[in-house]
């Protein structure tokens, strides 16, 4: 006989348990908790419930809910099982099944995913861990996909500019941020980029850096692997997500991660000449970089968001950032790329009173949209994903020693403390990148979401194909909550 446990519940009765009978209770809230003589537990439809099956008298749950070994949650990772649930009436089956689903359908999870795989990303082995933890989660929550492999550089953009976006209820990266980059510019490069931008983004870390993935899952206070990444994903949240738009000229790139000047770009990419020595890379290049620091001459100028106005110059009246030729911040859509329209960044009415200016000599310019740089960087710990902000870090003048201090410290974001470190939020920002001070080297990259955006002569590499010159000014504004991000909570 069906039992009614409280006005919230779904009829209830004792149930067989993976063989066990406990007494169990469905909540409309979507949480099932059951009791026996030796045991009792719970389980959260939405945080920890994948998909479930039924037959004609039972229903399997599958689950991914942190592992417990007595009261201890195990590393907080979390763990794949199945439950079945064994019912004596049919009626209270019914109510069940039809009460769990409605829950899930409640979060909007989605049905059919566009995923885009880069099978050379980081250790190369994305493909090993999408068929490992990936496609299992999957398929237990029922999501289906397409699979793209990229084949080459820019493929993501390609496809991003031309697939149906009403085919997918959202496109992942199995990738490093790299590949998220590129979908991003591609959905703005499209015709109907104001549609296409409200498809979800999500990333499965895969790659070198993996610093969405990494601030997505830290918000949501999980630990950034493969599989909560997946299951984040699948349970379908989400957030909105601001998108900073990079303009030289009528060249222009779309960015939700960061842009770096100075030594932190000088270490993404000249360590790749030190490969094989693995995660160790860029730890042993940023020591070799620290102690033989180098700097860089330039201007740059930033409307400070409200709160941070009290810092810099004004802007001066001979400013090669506000020279007569340059176009000013208010693009919007750009009916003239390639005959299409496109987006170009967000229609900003800046007056230049409102603007302040730092010239010199600089270590390091750091602009971030989200807190982590990568898996183990937290650059700019105040970073929010869509409060219209790009958090700016600036340093100019630090002796070596020091320097290394602050880079023990980006673990955990406390290098902000600094008195070395300048850190504010701004809602545009113009850069002037000059030549290595006390060399005749030009050098300096500009490294935007991982990328190179514009190499100085001299520097490392073939610039021949950068997306941007370095030396002319180039300007970054942000476009509040324009994309949209799976997260993780
Ligand atoms: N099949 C491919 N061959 C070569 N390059 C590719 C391929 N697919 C994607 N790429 C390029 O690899 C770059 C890095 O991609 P991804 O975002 O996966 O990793 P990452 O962490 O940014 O970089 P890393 O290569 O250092 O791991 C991107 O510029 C992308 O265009």
């Amino acid at each position: 006989m069906a039992l009614y446990s409280d006005e919230d519940a779904v009829p209830s009765e004792d149930m067989e348990l993976d063989g066990r009978i406990v007494k169990a209770t469905l909540s409309r809230t979507g949480v099932i908790r059951w009791t026996s003589s030796s045991f009792s537990d719970s389980l959260v439809l939405q945080d920890d419930l994948l998909g479930f099956s039924r037959d004609h008298s039972s229903l399997t749950l599958f689950t991914f809910k942190v592992g417990q070994v007595g009261c201890c949650a195990l590393n907080n990772a979390r763990v794949r099982k199945d439950i079945v649930l064994k019912f004596r009436d049919a009626d209270t089956l019914e109510s069940w099944s039809q009460t769990i689903q409605e829950c899930l359908n409640g979060a909007e999870r989605p049905k059919r995913l566009l995923i885009f795989l880069n099978p050379f990303g980081g250790k190369k082995l994305a493909k090993e861990l999408f068929q490992q933890q990936v496609e299992p989660l999957l398929s237990a929550a029922g999501v289906g996909y397409t699979l793209q492999e990229t084949q080459h550089q820019n493929h993501a953009r390609e496809v991003a500019r031309s697939m149906d976006p009403s085919q997918y209820d959202g496109i992942v990266c199995v990738s490093g941020d790299g590949v998220l980059a590129e979908v991003l510019n591609g959905l703005l490069e499209r015709k109907d980029w104001e549609t296409a931008i409200k498809l979800p983004l999500g990333v499965i870390p895969a790659g070198t850096g993996n610093g969405m993935a990494k601030s997505v899952l830290h918000h949501g206070q999980e630990i950034c692997n493969v599989a909560n990444a997946a299951f984040a994903i699948i349970k379908g949240s989400k957030q909105s997500l601001d998108v900073a738009t990079v303009m030289q000229g009528q060249a222009c790139f779309h960015s939700v991660l960061l842009l770096t000047w100075g030594i932190v770009a000088d270490v993404d990419f000249e360590s790749e000449k030190l490969r094989n020595l693995g995660s160790l890379r860029s730890d042993i290049y940023s020591l070799i970089r620290i102690i033989r620091l180098r700097k860089y001459q330039g201007t740059l100028a930033y409307v400070p968001a409200p709160g941070y106005e009290g810092s810099g110059d004004p802007v001066r009246e001979d400013s090669e950032l506000f020279a007569p030729d340059i176009t000013d911040s208010s693009a919007g859509h750009d009916e003239s790329w390639q005959g299409k329209s496109r987006y170009t960044g967000p229609r900003l009415v800046l007056e230049r009173s409102e603007w302040r200016s730092v010239r010199g000599k600089f270590i390091l310019v750091w602009l971030q949209n989200v807190p982590w740089a990568s898996e183990t960087v937290m650059a700019a710990p105040k970073a929010e994903f869509a409060d219209g902000f790009l958090d700016l870090i600036i340093i100019k003048d630090c002796a070596w020693w020091k320097l290394l201090g602050l880079f023990l410290k980006l673990s955990d974001g406390t290098h902000v403390n600094s008195r070395y470190v300048e850190y504010l939020k701004v809602k545009a920002f113009r850069l002037a990148p000059g030549g290595r001070v006390g060399s005749r080297v030009q050098g300096g990259y500009i490294d935007l979401d991982g990328e190179v955006l514009a190499r100085g002569r001299g520097a490392h590499g073939d610039g021949s194909k950068d997306p941007m010159l370095y030396g002319p000014m180039l300007e970054m504004t942000v476009d509040k909550g324009l994309a949209t991000l799976f997260c993780a909570r």
